[in-house]
């Protein structure tokens, strides 16, 4: 009855345990319980259902309400700071184990880690990721072979994007020059990309695995905990050799690195070092690396999915290519800008596979919100302190008034779209801070590989596209949400 009152005034759906729950995430997404997926497989029913743009989900079991939205206007009240709303601790619990950083901190706090992490994304960092970018599309074309061939199969595209967008990380936030070929690590040690994609792949394991269970001799356990032993070394190594990078500069001698963490550093050096402990910068480390890594590899690995879908598009984006850079001109940094369709098809991937799929708030105090049926009709309602509302990214992306023919996939709605109105990486202060350097990272990967080849689906025999988006254009969700495995073969571009 308490969370009946507390959602008062919008629709309520009754179900037995709240999603994301710990009892709620072991049973499936079905019609009767929410589950991890929820927002995907009701995306199409529920707010329609409800009649309302913002649902109540009203757990009767397990687990606490949760007022949804798929409203931009509610959703840029309840994400403005300046509004009674903060991320809670156990809201930000799979992150917050890597110690305090900008994401899980609200508040001063949050205008402090902002103060040092906001430097390190200037131009001169964008520059760095598009040439980074560039010269690691051209080693692993090289390193896998696929300079000499013709064809190339792809039976899971997520392999490829999730070691690029690994390394990109590496090299231009972490300032670790990791190549596509990896060295063989000494004796009993673990290479740092494995450690890296290890720390990633376990997130929500170690989460959920009690402290004294490391103890027991599980391999497996053990592989975890040596990859965060080993990364966690690596921060604190790169954080002490900047520092002393950083004073013998003062004194004219030293190197300027331009990766984010050496800006980090300082960036804090310079505001004093008591702005930051050394805990707190391996913390905003870890969560640069779990912030631009999956999201980054989920979007081009679905992005690859679309365009052998639509061929149209593909010949579209490669001519808006071949007219910045023709043929074999290197296709540079200030080309960006004339590369508008090869954004707008990675961010409508995006849209349609949001990786960051909700995001979570609790009130603070009284506020009123705004509150849209699905007829159009406006009103108010108000909300109490201590109430848990979530922003539901994929309802809002699929909300018909924000979006016509949502499920279309349609880049040509994000054409002229200013930076700041892109929802997927959220909106208001607290968007992210890394969507300057994802999308440079973005355009430049896709431009060079589509303008070398075409790219189309490998379906099973008589399948046609539709059934092949079916089937493999279906999103999950972990930490992220992303489509699994996207099989396609690369063709090689007869050149215009
Ligand atoms: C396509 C890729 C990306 C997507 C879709 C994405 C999405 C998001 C979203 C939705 C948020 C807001 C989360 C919330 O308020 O609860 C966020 C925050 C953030 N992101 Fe990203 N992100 C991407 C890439 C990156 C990259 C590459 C970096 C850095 C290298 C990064 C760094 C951050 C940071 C630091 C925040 C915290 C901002 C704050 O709380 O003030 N992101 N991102």
């Amino acid at each position: 009855r308490n969370g009946c009152k507390s959602v008062a005034g919008i629709p309520i759906m009754t179900v037995p345990c709240a999603p994301f729950s710990l009892l709620g995430s072991l049973l499936p997404t079905s019609r009767f319980n929410p589950g991890m997926c929820f927002q995907w497989e009701w995306r199409n029913w529920i707010y329609e259902r409800y009649g309302s743009e913002t649902v109540a989900i009203v757990p009767f079991l397990f687990g606490r309400p949760i007022i949804y939205t798929s409203s931009l206007e509610v959703s840029r009240e309840v994400l403005d700071t300046k509004n009674p709303f903060l991320k809670a601790e156990d809201a930000t619990q799979a992150v917050l184990q890597y110690g305090h950083n900008i994401f899980t901190s609200n508040g001063d706090e949050w205008k402090r880690h902002r103060r040092i992490l906001g430097p390190a994304f200037t131009t001169e960092t964008y520059n760095m990721v598009w040439e980074e970018t560039s010269s690691l599309y051209h080693e692993m074309c090289s390193e896998e072979g696929w300079d000499a061939k013709n064809t190339v199969d792809l039976p899971a595209v997520k392999v490829f994007t999730d070691k690029f967008s690994l390394i990109i990380l590496s090299r231009c936030a972490f300032g670790v020059p990791l190549g596509w070929k990896q060295e063989k690590p000494k004796e009993g040690e673990m290479a740092f990309g494995d450690a890296l994609l290890h720390v990633m792949d376990s997130c929500i394991a170690r989460l959920i695995t009690p402290r004294w269970m490391y103890w027991l001799p599980v391999p497996q356990l053990h592989q975890i905990e040596k990859a965060h032993r080993t990364l966690s070394d690596v921060m604190h190594k790169l954080i002490r050799e900047q520092r002393q990078a950083f004073s013998a500069e003062k004194d004219g001698e030293g190197s300027k690195r331009r990766d984010v963490v050496s800006l980090m550093v300082r960036a804090r050096e310079q505001e004093g070092k008591f702005t930051m402990s050394d805990d707190e910068l391996v913390g905003n480390t870890f969560f640069l690396l779990f912030a631009g890594h999956e999201t980054m590899a989920h979007i081009w690995n679905s992005t690859l999915g679309f365009l052998a879908l639509y061929e149209d598009i593909q010949v579209d984006m490669y001519k808006e290519i071949q007219a910045a850079a023709p043929d074999d001109t290197p296709i540079t940094f200030s080309m960006a800008s004339q590369l508008d369709k090869v954004l707008a098809c990675f961010i409508e991937t995006g849209r349609l596979f949001s990786p960051g799929f909700v995001l979570v708030r609790d009130t603070t105090d009284n506020i009123v919100l705004p509150h849209f049926e699905r007829s159009g009709a406006r009103s108010q309602v108000g909300l109490g302190p201590d109430v848990r509302v979530a922003v539901d990214v994929v309802g809002l992306h699929h909300n018909p008034r924000h979006f016509s023919e949502p499920e279309e996939y349609r880049p040509s709605r994000w054409y002229g779209v200013s930076e700041s109105d892109v929802s997927i990486f959220s909106v208001g202060p607290r968007a992210c801070t890394g969507r300057r350097f994802a999308l440079t990272e973005a355009c430049c990967f896709l431009a060079h590989l589509l303008r070398d080849w075409r790219v189309e689906i490998i379906a099973r025999p008589g399948e046609s596209k539709t059934e092949w988006r079916q089937r493999v254009m279906r999103a999950h969700t972990t930490m992220t949400m992303g489509v699994g495995d996207v099989p396609v073969r690369l063709i090689r571009r007869e050149r215009l």
